[in-house]
């Protein structure tokens, strides 16, 4: 079986009823969409929140209910992918483009389950590059203060054209050479007037669930 899949599937066995469920972005994350779809099909009664439109689109042709953000004050699990993590259960977020709405929904949720394959388990964060959502007026400038704190920082393109996020953003991956202080660069960055959220997820997860080859996916917990 795909080991995002496998992943996946087993965050979603964490998911009962009458939760309200973050529901996350990216390829692995779907798995465990497909998985609540199929189990609200069979009469598992959750709400969802979709941490991006795509997300949306997907939980509502599923038929999982969902509400909005402002109709919750807290979520009692939410599911996520990541492109990398660490054993100390750090993340580096957003390839998708969708960190902000991700972060908001992490940081509220009870139980925060982070799904991947192995591939994106690492000693350390920082080979990945680094997104951060910035906001478009004057982001040149934004940019080149992020550049200060030691990385080079690539405004992400889609189709000829600057990506832009479902907040109406744009997204800068920056390269670092490895990133150490993982507090103080989520600080440093989101002190920065312009960058509206860095994808540096420290302290957030409760649980992160690897895909292995071999037998049932691997769940840590912290
Ligand atoms: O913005 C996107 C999200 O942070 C994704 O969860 C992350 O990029 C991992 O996606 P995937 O599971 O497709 O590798």
């Amino acid at each position: 079986m795909d080991l995002k899949r496998k992943a996946g599937e087993k965050a979603a066995k964490y998911v009962e009823d009458g939760m309200i469920v973050g529901l996350g972005t990216g390829s692995t994350a779907y798995w465990a969409i497909l998985k609540l779809g199929e189990l609200v099909a069979d009469g598992l009664n959750i709400k969802g929140i979709p941490t991006s439109k795509n997300t949306e689109e997907l939980a509502q042709k599923l038929g999982i209910p969902m509400l909005k953000m402002s109709e919750v004050n807290k979520i009692d699990v939410a599911i996520d992918g990541a492109d990398e993590a660490t054993a100390n259960f750090a993340l580096i977020k957003g390839g998708g483009g969708a960190l902000l709405r991700e972060k908001m929904i992490a940081s509220i949720a009870k139980q925060f389950i982070v799904v991947i394959d192995p591939s994106k388990y690492v000693e350390r964060l920082g080979q990945f590059p680094l997104p951060v959502e910035i906001i478009t007026f004057g982001w040149e400038i934004t940019s080149s203060q992020i550049s200060l704190l030691g990385c080079k920082p690539i405004l992400r393109r889609g189709n000829q054209a600057p990506f832009v996020t479902d907040n109406g953003n744009y997204i800068v991956d920056c390269y670092f050479d490895s990133i150490v202080d993982r507090d103080g660069m989520n600080t440093a960055l989101n002190s920065i007037p312009g960058v509206v959220e860095n994808g540096l997820f420290v302290d957030m997860a409760d649980v992160l669930i690897i895909g292995r080859e071999n037998g049932d996916a691997e769940v840590l917990s912290f």
